[in-house]
């Protein structure tokens, strides 16, 4: 049977600092049950990437969050990408993928990298600054609403909707509660911005609305698919570049590592992808009593995959707690896998790559200036602040 547990995954100590509580995890057992929030949890690698690869047994259609849909009526209207089960999912993943696409990331890799370049000099100028707001943040939001092709005027809603969202997935603790209330405008002002009639004729929110055209989904769905770049393509970017920021700073040796060797711009991204997650866990669903290591998980039963914890499971990582720039990274659950696995990977893996090589040839040390503070979130690994000096190159 299942080892019980007493951790409480959503509470603010966990949540403060989730890898001091990944290894009691780990080494309770393959799978676990968590009294806190009655469902079971897997925290090993081995367990949590068989899980995310097996979509027919652990299902996404109940929701990747605590709330079970077969019981309870979803926060907001569930995603048509990462909320749903084959078949429908292969059909709105194939409409998603036509538009994130390889060729459309080329045409705008020149544009996004004058923009980190100008952005990344204006820092080197100032000496010092908050590597969240004025780098984390401001990349994407100079970037990634203008490819979607959202209005201009209230676009900061955007960081503020993402957080209700990643919070939602977990329980109607005072960490939602505390989103809750600065939510409400941004939800209003989302479902604003991905009507068509809302949205530049050349983004790739248009790109989807395209996709209803083609008679490939109709244009309610085409304005849910528009969510999901809203919702899944900025506070994961913004993290994932504070997240990258914030190694290359706690780890000078590897920074010089980097510099050193442009191959390894490609995989710093990875590697702190894996050592610090930005996206911490998700839940599935099991569709019938599934058998894990002597355990029987009975059908209908929420299960919590610790994606950030199977990141450093030393049953698969060498050395799991060290930021290793150079490590090889292929196997992570950074951006999850199987047939969720993120689509806009290739979008995350660009920012971040024009950002560090922007740095790179500017900067010969990120040093903090400060102590980071932490931005608490049900799902998220946030950062609220951090402070950092660079020496220029
Ligand atoms: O489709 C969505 O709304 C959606 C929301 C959040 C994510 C997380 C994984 C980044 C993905 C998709």
């Amino acid at each position: 049977i299942a080892a019980r547990l007493a951790i409480d995954p959503f509470d603010e100590a966990f949540l403060a600092d989730p890898y001091a509580h990944h290894e009691a995890l780990r080494e309770a057992g393959p799978v676990v049950w968590l009294d806190a929030i009655g469902a079971y949890g897997m925290a090993r690698h081995a367990e949590v990437s068989a899980a995310l690869r097996d979509h027919e047994a652990f299902c996404s259609g109940r929701g990747v969050g605590l709330s079970d849909f077969a019981i309870e009526d979803p926060w907001r209207p569930p995603s048509l990408l990462l909320e749903t089960d084959p078949p429908l999912h292969d059909r709105t993943r194939g409409i998603m993928n036509k538009v994130v696409s390889l060729a459309a990331l080329k045409t705008l890799r020149p544009r996004w990298e004058q923009t980190a370049e100008a952005l990344v000099d204006r820092l080197v100028e100032k000496r010092r600054f908050d590597a969240v707001t004025e780098l984390g943040e401001a990349f994407p939001m100079a970037v990634f609403p203008d490819t979607i092709g959202v209005p201009e005027d209230g676009r900061e809603l955007l960081l503020v909707y993402a957080a209700s969202v990643f919070n939602a997935f977990g329980p109607r603790n005072a960490v939602f509660a505390r989103g809750e209330a600065e939510a409400a405008p941004a939800i209003g002002w989302v479902a604003q911005a991905c009507k068509r009639e809302n949205l530049s004729p050349d983004g790739w929110g248009a790109g989807v609305y395209a996709a209803a055209d083609r008679g490939e989904c109709s244009e309610a769905e085409a304005e849910r698919l528009v969510r999901s770049f809203l919702t899944a393509g900025i506070d994961t970017t913004v993290n994932g570049i504070g997240h990258l920021v914030l190694a290359l700073a706690t780890h000078p040796d590897e920074y010089a590592n980097v510099r050193a060797n442009p191959a390894l711009e490609k995989r710093a991204l990875d590697e702190s992808l894996r050592w610090d997650s930005t996206v911490q866990t998700f839940f599935r669903t099991t569709t019938r009593d599934v058998e894990i290591a002597g355990t029987t998980i009975p059908e209908g039963a929420k299960v919590l995959l610790f994606l950030a914890a199977a990141n450093r499971d030393p049953r698969r990582w060498n050395d799991p707690d060290r930021f290793v720039a150079d490590r090889p990274t292929s196997g992570h659950v950074g951006f999850g896998f199987g047939i969720h696995q993120c689509l806009g990977q290739m979008v995350a893996r660009l920012e971040a790559e024009v950002v560090l090589r922007a740095l790179v040839r500017r900067v010969r040390r990120v040093t903090l200036a400060g102590t980071p503070e932490r931005r608490l979130n049900n799902t998220l690994h946030a950062i609220h602040r951090l402070p950092v000096g660079i020496e220029p190159a």
